[in-house]
């Protein structure tokens, strides 16, 4: 559906320094957000099974169910400090009415007695030490008169127990947390510090887990400078590189920066002999329409690449397809590419929005979106020309209510504004505006614990 222009200033600050915001193209085909998502996640699935230290698994997804090759705990163990003892001994005893036991021997964790509690007879024990044979119940010291024994300088040859405690009490059976054989975690679990863990228990030092995608990051422009380079007239910094890179990272990938290629084709070629190794290769800018379509050029002779505008705003302009194999290479796997558009803002909310849920997929995760909450606004939201807009708000709690406040200027060269937002308000594509006070739809990028949500 084609919304009319909505002729107003773009209070948003949309549309100062780029002729195209808050203009249609006539005949200009958009593709919406959902479409191009569609085509997009229909080229990635999970990649192959890696094995690798549980340590370096953080993050990544089992590629297989892990059973227990042991139980847990092996033995039956003591919770407590204090004396091993079989419960029918210490029936009806009290602090008034006391049973005396008499103390054969002593237990740590990580040994296992040779005794037997007798009738009569107590073992001390640690806490996490195996129950002796014979013994069935723990008595805590402070159940006993272990303290004031201590004090008055008499030996622990022998204990008085001052509680009646049920059968079994403050004995770990075996196998009380996991048996042999149990399907402990399941294929496709996300690997959190809790499941390292669970895998150390079982005596697992490796797991096999869906590798990372190798993700090569790839510049375009004469503009760009290298970080570390004097910056000589006309010239800005590269942040896309670090910024898709840090992205890449955050969404469970491995970057790999390929640095600027040059508006010439060679440079471009160049830098496309980098990729044969990668899952996915994200470039950015050179996709929307420019006097240099060197990009576009290079792009399409070397592989089957769409070129869209999709209805969004930031990030209308978007390249995605396959990059063909290189036969003479030796690498005949077809390499998918995303171009992202080249403002700082329009290339992260790409990436966000398409690159993020690709690498999610090839990592094995079946959560692909972020977290969504509804809030209120508390400045409005601009749609000046039917794209749906993914405003870069701060969101915060008040009251137990979500409060989505625009970080400022909105235009897609204002990278500060996206440091400042941790969540990006969404105005719909059939609506020319949101105002302070409706409620929209958030997309939380971040839950960050200092914005107190
Ligand atoms: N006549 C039209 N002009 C533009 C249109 C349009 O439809 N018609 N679309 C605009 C939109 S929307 C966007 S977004 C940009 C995207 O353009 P490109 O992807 O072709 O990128 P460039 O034009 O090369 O660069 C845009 C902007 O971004 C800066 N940039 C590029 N790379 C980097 C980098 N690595 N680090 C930091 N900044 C970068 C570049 O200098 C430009 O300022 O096109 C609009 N124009
Ligand atoms: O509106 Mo562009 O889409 O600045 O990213």
């Amino acid at each position: 559906m084609q919304t009319p222009h909505h002729g107003h200033q773009d209070p948003a600050g949309h549309g100062h320094h780029q002729p195209d915001h808050g203009h249609r193209h006539v005949g200009e085909d958009l593709l919406s957000v959902e479409e191009a998502y569609r085509q997009i996640m229909a080229c990635f699935s999970p990649l192959e099974i890696e094995e690798k230290p549980i340590l370096d698994c953080l993050g990544q997804t089992l590629a297989v169910d892990v059973r227990s090759p042991l139980a847990l705990p092996p033995l039956a163990n003591s919770g407590m400090d204090g004396y091993a003892v079989r419960r029918d001994d210490i029936a009806g005893s009290s602090e008034t009415s006391p049973r005396n036991l008499q103390v054969i021997g002593l237990v740590a964790a990580g040994q296992v007695s040779t005794q037997t509690v007798e009738p009569g007879t107590a073992i001390r024990i640690m806490t996490g030490a195996p129950v002796p044979a014979g013994a069935d119940t723990v008595v805590p010291f402070e159940e006993t008169d272990e303290i004031s024994r201590r004090a008055s300088g008499r030996p622990l040859t022998d204990i008085d127990i001052q509680a009646d405690l049920p059968f079994g009490c403050n004995v770990r059976p075996a196998g009380e947390d996991v048996q042999p054989g149990m399907l402990v975690l399941e294929a496709g679990t996300v690997i959190r510090p809790a499941e390292v863990g669970v895998m150390a228990s079982l005596g697992l030092d490796r797991a096999q887990v869906i590798r990372r995608p190798l993700v090569s990051v790839l510049s375009t422009g004469d503009e760009l400078a290298s970080l570390g380079e004097a910056l000589a007239g006309g010239k800005i910094y590269d942040s896309n590189s670090f910024s898709v890179a840090a992205s890449v990272v955050a969404a469970g990938g491995v970057p790999k920066i390929l640095g600027i290629a040059r508006d010439n084709l060679e440079d471009m070629h160049r830098k496309l002999e980098q990729v044969a190794d990668s899952d996915l290769l994200v470039t950015s800018a050179g996709v929307s329409k420019g006097d240099y379509d060197v990009v576009k050029d290079v792009l399409t002779e070397r592989g089957d690449i769409n070129f869209w505008s999709v209805r969004m705003r930031p990030a209308k302009p978007l390249a995605f397809g396959m990059l063909r194999g290189d036969p003479v290479n030796g690498t005949g796997r077809p390499i998918p590419l995303m171009g992202l558009p080249g403002n700082p803002v329009s290339a992260m909310v790409a990436f966000e929005m398409f690159a993020r849920p690709a690498i999610r997929t090839m990592l094995g995760r079946k959560q692909l979106a972020r977290p969504t909450v509804e809030g209120v606004l508390t400045g409005p939201i601009y749609n000046t020309d039917g794209r749906r807009v993914y405003a870069r708000v701060e969101v915060e709690k008040r009251d137990g209510e979500y409060y989505a406040n625009p970080t400022g200027p909105q235009g897609s060269n204002i990278l500060t504004s996206m440091s400042r937002a941790n969540a990006l308000a969404i105005c719909p594509e059939d609506i020319p505006a949101k105002q302070a006070g409706e409620r929209v739809k958030i997309i939380m990028l971040d839950w960050n614990e200092e914005v107190t949500i």
